[in-house]
C-alpha cells in the first residue's frame, strides 16, 4: 500500500534504535498507532494511563538511550508533559509524540472534544515548546519528513525530549520515504582547535596542584561516557568520588573510588577528600539544592569542568568538546598524580559493622538494606524512588556490573514503577529491583498491572512507613499522612483471572528473607514485597539532609521592606 506520514514516523523510531513504543490510544492518533504497528521493529505497549506512560518512556530511554510515547491529544498529552519533564531535567531523550485536531478544523472555528473549548489548539504545541529541546506540528504532509527529522536529530544530540504532533487525518496521509537515517543521528564532533586548547588549558589547570579529585555527575551516564572516564581517571590516578545522581555511573569496587559525595551525608568519607583537594575536575556534573544538601555541600575551589559538549575552566570556556572525546584526549595527556589517593587510604573508614536480625525480630530499615545488600548482583538494575529509598539505596555497595537509577533533578514520586516497567522491557536479561516507599507507590501503582500484562519479573520493595516521611523531617503537618492499603491485596488484584503478580507482606526480618526468597524465584511477573517499618524509623542521613533543605527552603526574600 502507500508510504505514509505515519509510516515516515514509523521507519524513523525504528531507525533510531527504538523497539518498543509506549501508547495511550485516543480517537486522535488511532490511525497512527495502526501505521506504528505496521512496523515489524515496533512493539506496542500499552500503558494505564498517559502519566505512566511518559515515565515508562522516561524508563526506556535510561536502558535504550532514546523512547517513544504516543498520546491523544490534550487530555493525553497534558499528562505526559510529567514525564516529559522528568526527561528533560534527566537529560533522556524521550520523542513525545501526540495526535491532533484534523487539519481543517481550525480553519472552520469547530469547537472540538478534548480541547479548553475555543477554536485556538495551538496552546498544546505552545507549552511542549517550553519541555522540550524542539517542538514541531506537522502543517502538511509534505512537511513530515523534514519536520520530524529536525525533532529526532534535536533530542538524540541534546539528550533532550522532542515533541512531534500530527494532525488525525495526516498520519494516513501519502509521505515520500526516509533518506539515510545518519543525517539524523550522526554526531557532531569536537572541533579540533578547540579540543586541543581546552587540554593545554587543563594542563595549565592541574600544572603545580598537589592535591586533583575527579567529581563524577549524572551527565557522565547521559553522555555515554563511562568508558572514557574510567580511561581518564586510571591515566591521572588521582580519588573519584560520585555525586549522588552519578551513582553506579563508575564502578565502586574500582581502587580510586572514594565514595558518595553528598556533603553531611556522604558515604565512604568522600566529603573528606572533596575538600581537601587543590584542584577539581568536574565531570558531568550537576549541582541542585538537593546535591548540594541545600547549598551546604559545594566544593570550595575554583573548578575545571567538563560537561556534555564544552569545558570550562577558571577563565576560559571550550564550546564543541565532546565530553567522550575530550576525556579519551586528556587521558594521554595528562600527568600521573595519585595522593589524593595515597591520603584516602589513610582516611577510608572501617566498613561498618552490619547487625543481623534475628528472624522474628519487627522488620527495620537497616534490616531492609542489609537484605537487599546481599541481593545485589552484576545482573542488578536498582531503582529507589523518591523518598527515604534514595538515602537508603545510596548507602549500598554496587557490586561490578550493577546499575542503579535515580531520579533526583526531577524527583516525581512514583516515577521507578512505570519507569522500571520500561526499563526492564528493554533489559530483560537484566533483574530490575524497585525500593519505593508508600506515599509514592499510591501516585502510579496502575503500571504494576502492566508488568502483570507483559509478564515482566520485576521485584518491588514497597517500605511502608505510613505516610511521607521525607516530607515530615522537612515540615511536618497532617498534609503528610496518607490512607493506608493493602499493597499485597492490591496486586494480586491486578491479575484478576490471568495474571501472576504476587503479593507478599513482611512483618518480620524472618518473613522478608522468605519474601525474597520467593521473588527470585518468581519469573512469570512482578512481586511486590510490602515491608512494615515504624513510621519513625528512618535514616539519620534523611533528617540531616531534610533539616538543611528546610534551611534552604526557608531563605527570607532579599531586602524586605518591613
Ligand atoms: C510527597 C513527597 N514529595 C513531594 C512530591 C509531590 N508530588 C510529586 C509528584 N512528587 C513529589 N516529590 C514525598 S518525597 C513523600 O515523602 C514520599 O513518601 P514515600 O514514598 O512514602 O517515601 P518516604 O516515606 O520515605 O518519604
Ligand atoms: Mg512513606
Amino acid at each position: 500500500g502507500k508510504f505514509t506520514v505515519g509510516d515516515y514516523l514509523a521507519q524513523r523510531l525504528a531507525e533510531v534504535g527504538i523497539r518498543h513504543h509506549f501508547v495511550v490510544p485516543g480517537d486522535y492518533n488511532l490511525i497512527l498507532l495502526d501505521k506504528l504497528q505496521a512496523h515489524p521493529d515496533l512493539k506496542e505497549v500499552g500503558c494505564a494511563n498517559e502519566l505512566n506512560c511518559s515515565l515508562a518512556a522516561e524508563g526506556y530511554a535510561r536502558a535504550n538511550g532514546v523512547s517513544a510515547c504516543v498520546v491523544t491529544y490534550s487530555v493525553g498529552a497534558l499528562s505526559a508533559f510529567n514525564g516529559t519533564g522528568s526527561a528533560y531535567a534527566e537529560n533522556l531523550p524521550l520523542i513525545l509524540i501526540s495526535g491532533s485536531p484534523n487539519t481543517n478544523d481550525p480553519g472552520q472555528y469547530h469547537i472540538l472534544h478534548h480541547t479548553l473549548g475555543h477554536p485556538d489548539y495551538t496552546y498544546q504545541y505552545e507549552m511542549a515548546k517550553k519541555i522540550t529541546c524542539c517542538a514541531v506540528a506537522i502543517p502538511r504532509a509534505i512537511d513530515a519528513p523534514r519536520l520530524i527529522d529536525r525533532a529526532l536529530r534535536a533530542s538524540i544530540l541534546s539528550r533532550k525530549p522532542c515533541y512531534i504532533e500530527i494532525p488525525t487525518n495526516l498520519a494516513g496521509a501519502t509521505c515520500v520515504r526516509p533518506g539515510p537515517v545518519s543525517a539524523v543521528t550522526d554526531p557532531v564532533t569536537s572541533d579540533k582547535n578547540a579540543l586541543e586548547a581546552a587540554a593545554t588549558c587543563a594542563s595549565e589547570y592541574l600544572d603545580g596542584k598537589l592535591k586533583p579529585v575527579i567529581l563524577v555527575g549524572p551527565k557522565v551516564g547521559r553522555a555515554g561516557a563511562e568508558k572514557e572516564l574510567i580511561q581518564f581517571a586510571e591515566a591521572i590516578g588521582c580519588a573519584v568520588a560520585l555525586q549522588p545522581a552519578a551513582k553506579g555511573m563508575f564502578p565502586e569496587d574500582h581502587e580510586q573510588f572514594v565514595g558518595i559525595f553528598w556533603g553531611q551525608v556522604s558515604t565512604d568519607a568522600a566529603d573528606s577528600m572533596v575538600h581537601w583537594a587543590d584542584a577539581m575536575i568536574c565531570v558531568g556534573t550537576v549541582f541542585n539544592d538537593y546535591s548540594t544538601v541545600g547549598w551546604t555541600a559545594l566544593p570550595d575551589i575554583p573548578l575545571m569542568t567538563v560537561d556534555m559538549d564544552h569545558v570550562t575552566f577558571p577563565g576560559a570556556h571550550f564550546s564543541r568538546v565532546r565530553m567522550c572525546e575530550f576525556l579519551s584526549h586528556l587521558a594521554t595527556q595528562v600527568t600521573f598524580n595519585e595522593s589524593t589517593l595515597i591520603e584516602y587510604k589513610r582516611l577510608k573508614p572501617d566498613p561498618p559493622h552490619v547487625h543481623t536480625a534475628a528472624h522474628d525480630d519487627a522488620l527495620t530499615r537497616k534490616e531492609i538494606s542489609r537484605q537487599v545488600q546481599e541481593l545485589l548482583t552484576d545482573k542488578t538494575s536498582l531503582f529507589v524512588d523518591t523518598g527515604d529509598s534514595w538515602f537508603n539505596g545510596i548507602q549500598l555497595k554496587l557490586p561490578p556490573g550493577a546499575k542503579f537509577e535515580i531520579e533526583m533533578q526531577w524527583g516525581h514520586i512514583g516515577w521507578s514503577i512505570p519507569a522500571a516497567f520500561g526499563y526492564a522491557l528493554r533489559h530483560p536479561d537484566r533483574h530490575t529491583i524497585v525500593m519505593i516507599g508508600d506515599g509514592s507507590f499510591q501516585v502510579t501503582a496502575q503500571e504494576v498491572s502492566q508488568m502483570v500484562r507483559y509478564k515482566v519479573p520485576i521485584t518491588i520493595l514497597l517500605i511502608n512507613n505510613r505516610g511521607y516521611t521525607i516530607e515530615v523531617e522537612i515540615h511536618d503537618g497532617s498534609y503528610n499522612k496518607i490512607k493506608n492499603w493493602d499493597y499485597a491485596m492490591l496486586v494480586q488484584a491486578f491479575n484478576s483471572t490471568d495474571g501472576h503478580a504476587k503479593g507478599l507482606l513482611a512483618n518480620t526480618a524472618g518473613e522478608l528473607v522468605d519474601a525474597i526468597k520467593t521473588a527470585r524465584e518468581h519469573k512469570e511477573g512482578p512481586t511486590l514485597i510490602e515491608c512494615t517499618i515504624d513510621q519513625d524509623d528512618c535514616s539519620r542521613e534523611l533528617i540531616t539532609w531534610g533539616h538543611y533543605v528546610a534551611a534552604a527552603n526557608a531563605r527570607p526574600p532579599r531586602n524586605m521592606s518591613v
